[in-house]
């Protein structure tokens, strides 16, 4: 199968690349960037290309669905739902790494991107691609932020089994810097991350309404939750620390077994039987693991959910996706064991 990534010079579309070229399904990949720049040799674009002589092309939507069987987009905020909608008017398969199509509500959109959004009837055709927790795909497949998939994975055995308190999720979530994209800014400077952790977006990121979305679909009487993020000094991870009280006394080993009811059937997803992962148990992996407790002090469950946002929360729930959609073993072309030390 010949495929479509455009983005590759993006952090996300690097991991990407790395991935499809050794999915054994596919047999091809080609490259596309800006409409309006150049074609480029990828080789020229970063010096561990040296050797690949795949060439980046202007973007094209008609060469692209000529030339292939499914499109991806690692590309920033803002871009598919302006290039999308060709795409989207003929049902050509598309997997959308970015944010762009995960929230229906247009003016959810506008409000947490601050960004114009899709069309309403564009985004009526995408489907959010939680890929662990499968549900029916459409040709345009949304797949969800690195942040909102650490946390949904953690909540969704408490949520969907209703154990906890619905008005008391709250949600403490740490990710390292390639989260933010390959753009250097003042805070992603090496002076201000290094040795320091700092929280940002305080009650504005826009992983909220996404996680909204979801957990409301799941249970409806959820309000609201608290969700914070840090930034840590370390290039790739995410870790989730859930916090929420339950609805009635319990144990921590009938969290764990409303868990495994949830994921046993589920290969990337690790409930550990004791302790709490760290970051370093899933990076290079596409795995998430979580670790349980309950607290009968405080009547509060912790879960702890660790992902790499590289993988699990972009390019590697993106191969997921294409799995599921193209029915092939959902584990193909995908690391089930992280990089360690
Ligand atoms: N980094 C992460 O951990 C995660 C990222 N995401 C999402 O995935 C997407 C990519 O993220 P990330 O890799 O971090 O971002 P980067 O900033 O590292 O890369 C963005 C990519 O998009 C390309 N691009 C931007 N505008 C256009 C355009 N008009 N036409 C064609 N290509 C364009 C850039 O090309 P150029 O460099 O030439 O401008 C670059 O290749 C984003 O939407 C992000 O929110 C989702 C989950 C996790
Ligand atoms: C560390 C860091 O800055 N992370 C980014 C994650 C962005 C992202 O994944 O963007 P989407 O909204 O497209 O999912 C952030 O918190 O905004």
């Amino acid at each position: 199968m010949q495929v479509a990534l455009v983005g590759v010079t993006g952090y996300s579309g690097m991991v990407l690349y790395q991935l499809l070229k050794q999915h054994p399904q596919v047999d091809g990949i080609h490259l596309y960037g800006h409409a309006d720049a150049p074609a480029v040799p990828l080789k020229t674009v970063a010096t561990m290309y040296q050797k690949e002589t795949a060439v980046i092309r202007p973007f094209d939507a008609a060469a692209i669905m000529h030339d292939n069987a499914m499109v991806f987009f690692a590309t920033s905020a803002g871009i598919t739902c302006q290039l999308a909608l060709p795409f989207i008017a003929a049902h050509f398969p598309v997997i959308d790494l970015s944010g762009d199509f995960r929230l229906r509500d247009p003016q959810q959109y506008q409000h947490w991107y601050q960004r114009t959004p899709a069309p309403v009837t564009a985004l009526a055709q995408a489907s959010y691609g939680l890929a662990d927790m499968p549900s029916p795909l459409t040709t345009y497949i949304a797949n969800p932020g690195c942040y909102a998939t650490a946390t949904l994975l953690g909540l969704a055995p408490l949520v969907q089994q209703q154990l906890i308190e619905p008005t008391s999720i709250v949600v403490d979530a740490k990710s390292g810097l390639s989260g933010a994209g390959k753009r250097a800014t003042t805070a992603s400077h090496y002076v201000t991350v290094n040795d320091n952790v700092s929280l940002y977006k305080l009650n504005q990121h826009q992983h909220i309404p996404e996680m909204m979305q979801q957990l409301q679909q799941w249970w409806p009487t959820i309000p609201a939750i608290e969700f914070t993020t840090t930034l840590i000094p370390v290039t790739r991870g995410i870790m989730a620390t859930i916090y929420a009280k339950a609805k009635q006394p319990l144990t921590t080993a009938q969290v764990r077994d409303a868990f495994m009811t949830t994921y046993h059937e589920q290969p990337f997803v690790q409930v550990l039987p004791t302790g709490m992962p760290t970051i370093k148990d899933v990076i290079g992996s596409n795995n998430c693991a979580l670790g349980v407790n309950y607290n009968p002090v405080t009547n509060t469950v912790v879960v702890v959910s660790v992902i790499d946002n590289l993988m699990k929360g972009a390019a590697g729930q993106a191969i997921q996706n294409f799995n599921r959609y193209f029915d092939f073993a959902v584990t193909t072309g995908l690391p089930t064991l992280p990089v360690f030390p």
